[in-house]
């Protein structure tokens, strides 16, 4: 294996080589562009099998300028979307990230969708006027015996015009794919920029604690996807409808003259008050509206109640796949538990769907009933007034006037049979413009349900106040004043006061003190991830310090990746660590057989699966030793790992130069450290430090002892047990269990 620094493009001669650069391409997700600017290499698509995809970051400027357009929601807020003022003020704070620019593809996209949907309707009525010519050409074949090369002919421009009809339905349902995955895009880059920011602000962190948003990664998954869709489908939805109406309307006012166009708009104005009042609530809370509204908007999506309660139920499945075995473990009977907590969430979303589709069924009738059936019959009446009211009378009695008025006549009924199928056409389309028009509102109402969403997201992310940078300590030391540990956001009195601890290289640091009282906090302000109650915190940039926690990440990706986490591929490279240097890490932790076994170092497997409780734990030990940093908090990282290897790994973290401070509750561990912090957990607030070999130490060594002696204790008690067992089985069991089962 052969560190890379920088690209790795190379010199692609053949399959073989290009395969080698796919290979590459998978471990090194992408190389810095100099420019602040990140290439991403995608393997399987481009020419040489890996295309590459300049991504430049979102500016702090930037997000500091969008911070007035996000101004935080109230809770009451966040729970009733609608389509009114507040809604527009939102779409157009998110509109500012999708179309960043006025001259962007994204607003090219949407001009040629335009052209294509204004050409689609000019096409809808060309169609529908041919339509009219080509049967009144065959009337004319029918009734006059004409010679049919007009109907031939209308037949082959109606072959024409098939080519660009169906060019265009295409190109409008591909234009509105491409532009909702552009919208898509944006969102998604800048919703991870914010939400992965680092460093003063961590929001990802801190978002469900201190923002109080569960399950954000929906939000930035799922409802961005859905957001783009609806956005871009909407304008589609609209739009188009909108221009038919006008444009069919115009056209068949041309046949129906003043009064059937007054007729027809009387038509529209009825239906829409009927269809108005019996539209139910579709969107109230708990209306179950989003099953409707998927129906209702073409089976597109499933509707923002809908996506919430989809949401819900994969949440909880999410959350139940971790813990299936130790709840299995445990007891089987635990099963039921999560059962049910399953169960209820599907109760609860089929209850919602089921009341939804009892409201649906009445509306749909009537929706269905009024634009489809009212709105044709209605139509059918006005376009057959000309029809059956101008007919032409014969009046005079003369063979060659009888001659002459029959060809006029058989003339006017063509010409009617041309108008009244045009008509008849245009108003189907007008029929279904018309019902378009109606699910918009819908489709609307949907968009506003994602739109608060999304804002509520980014308001949140955007308010969250960057945490208080650290003193830069002028040795590299980390120190506490006079700090208040406690807990962000709660109103809770403090979990330690007026803490004052100062570490300076090659001291070590043990927090002990019983459960809950607040030790992982204290690393937590030690590490930056918890402001300060109060209290000045000194401490070396961030790369300085690293925290192991009790239970190992183990990040998708190879066992190399496992290693050198947090670091990537490509910071890997650039550091130069040789494969050698990494087994030596391995070796130190006692991991070295696990590139033999696995099959390699760039093995990909479900580590968190693969890999023991305490495998993971030395795992996060190794990346102590790879990284190196100047302070190691260890917070009880090694309590799964044998006494004699911890020792080992302690010795050699020290060996190494690195400072430690570990929060453990093994009395053992007190010898590895200079100093020794108690939190008393009386809700006080109280602490002693004491340096160890000091009384404080040995009362510490002192606990162990008394701990094992007692467990010794409990050996005889077993022992005397298993002697009056023997007796009870007699003979038979003495002579079993006197092959050295259980004696000596
Ligand atoms: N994000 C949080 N939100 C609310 N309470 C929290 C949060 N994190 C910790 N706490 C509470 O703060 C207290 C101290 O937690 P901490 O994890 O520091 O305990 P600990 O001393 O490390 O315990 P243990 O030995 O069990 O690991 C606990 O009561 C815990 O419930």
């Amino acid at each position: 294996m052969a560190p890379r620094g920088g690209t790795v493009r190379g010199d692609c001669g053949g399959d073989e080589e290009r395969e080698k650069e796919r290979e590459r391409a998978l471990q090194q997700v992408y190389v810095e562009g100099g420019d602040g600017s990140k290439v991403l290499l995608v393997p399987g698509t481009g020419r040489e099998g890996v295309a590459e995809v300049r991504i430049y970051p979102t500016p702090q400027a930037r997000f500091d300028r969008d911070k007035a357009a996000f101004a935080p929601l109230p809770p009451s807020a966040r729970h009733k979307p609608n389509v009114d003022r507040a809604f527009a003020r939102q779409l157009a704070a998110l509109l500012r990230i999708a179309f960043p620019k006025i001259r962007s593809r994204e607003t090219l996209i949407l001009l040629v969708h335009s052209v294509f949907l204004v050409l689609r309707t000019v096409l809808s009525v060309v169609v529908a006027r041919l339509d009219g010519r080509i049967v009144r050409d065959l009337v004319s074949v029918v009734i006059v015996s004409a010679n049919g090369r007009g109907f031939l002919r209308g037949l082959g421009l109606w072959f024409l015009l098939a080519i660009p009809s169906t060019y265009t339905n295409s190109m409008i349902r591909h234009l509105q794919a491409r532009l909702a995955l552009r919208l898509r895009t944006r969102l998604t880059r800048y919703t991870h920029d914010l939400y992965l920011s680092s460093e003063p602000y961590l929001r990802y962190y801190r978002v469900a604690s201190e923002g109080a948003l569960e399950g954000v990664d929906q939000y930035i998954t799922a409802d961005v996807a859905s957001w783009a869709d609806s956005l871009a489908g909407l304008y589609g939805n609209v739009l188009k409808p909108m221009l038919d109406l006008t444009l069919f309307t115009s056209q068949l006012s041309r046949t129906l003259g003043f009064r059937g166009t007054l007729a027809l708009f009387v038509n529209y104005y009825v239906t829409a008050r009927i269809l108005r009042a019996v539209t139910p609530a579709f969107w109230s809370a708990g209306g179950g509206g989003g099953a409707l509204g998927g129906r209702v908007s073409g089976g597109r999506g499933t509707g923002w109640e809908g996506e919430r309660g989809d949401c819900v139920l994969r949440w909880r499945q999410a959350r139940a796949r971790y813990p299936l075995e130790s709840v299995s473990k445990a007891h089987p009977t635990r099963q039921l538990d999560l059962q049910g907590e399953f169960m209820r969430a599907c109760l609860q979303r089929s209850r919602r769907i089921m009341r939804a589709m009892q409201i649906r069924i009445a509306y749909e009738w009537t929706e269905d009933y009024v634009i489809k059936y009212l709105w044709s019959a209605a139509g059918y009446c006005l376009i057959a007034i000309p029809v059956l009211f101008t007919r032409t009378r014969s009046i005079g009695v003369q063979a060659g006037d009888a001659a002459r008025r029959r060809t006029t006549t058989d003339d006017a009924m063509a010409n009617r049979t041309e108008s009244y199928i045009s008509s008849r056409r245009l108003l189907l389309s007008l029929a279904d413009a018309g019902g378009r028009v109606m699910y918009a509102y819908k489709d609307l109402l949907e968009l506003a349900g994602l739109t608060t969403r999304l804002y509520t997201l980014l308001s949140t992310l955007h308010h969250l106040a960057p945490l208080p940078l650290p003193t830069p300590a002028p040795t590299p030391s980390i120190a506490l004043d006079a700090v208040d540990v406690c807990v962000p956001g709660a109103p809770a009195a403090p979990l330690v006061r007026g803490l004052d601890v100062r570490l300076e290289q090659g001291e070590h640091l043990m927090i002990t003190g019983s459960n809950g009282v607040g030790k992982t906090a204290v690393a937590r302000v030690l590490a930056g991830l918890w402001a300060p109650g109060c209290g000045r915190v000194s401490r070396p940039g961030r790369g300085e310090v690293v925290v192991v926690p009790q239970r190992a990440y183990m990040v998708a990706g190879s066992l190399l990746d496992q290693i050198i986490y947090p670091h990537a591929y490509p910071e890997y490279v650039k550091k130069g660590t040789t494969e050698a240097e990494l087994m030596e890490i391995l070796r130190a932790v006692h991991l070295e057989y696990l590139p033999a076994r696995e099959g390699g170092w760039f093995t990909r497997k479900e580590w968190r699966d693969v890999l023991s409780g305490g495998e993971k734990q030395r795992m996060g030990m190794a990346r102590v030793f790879y990284h190196r940093p100047k302070f190691a908090i260890l917070d009880e990282c090694t309590s799964a790992v044998s006494s004699d290897v911890e020792g080992r790994m302690y010795e050699h973290a020290k060996a190494l130069g690195i400072t430690l401070i570990t929060i453990s509750l093994r009395p053992a561990l007190t010898k590895y450290h200079t100093q020794l912090l108690t939190i008393a957990g009386d809700g006080s607030g109280g602490w002693t430090l004491a340096r160890v070999g000091t009384e404080e130490e040995r009362m510490g060594l002192d606990r162990e002892i008394g701990m094992l002696q007692g467990k010794l204790r409990e050996v005889e008690r077993w022992e005397e047990r298993v002697r009056v067992l023997k007796g009870l089985l007699g003979p038979e069991g003495t002579e079993g269990e006197g092959n050295g089962e259980v004696e000596g």
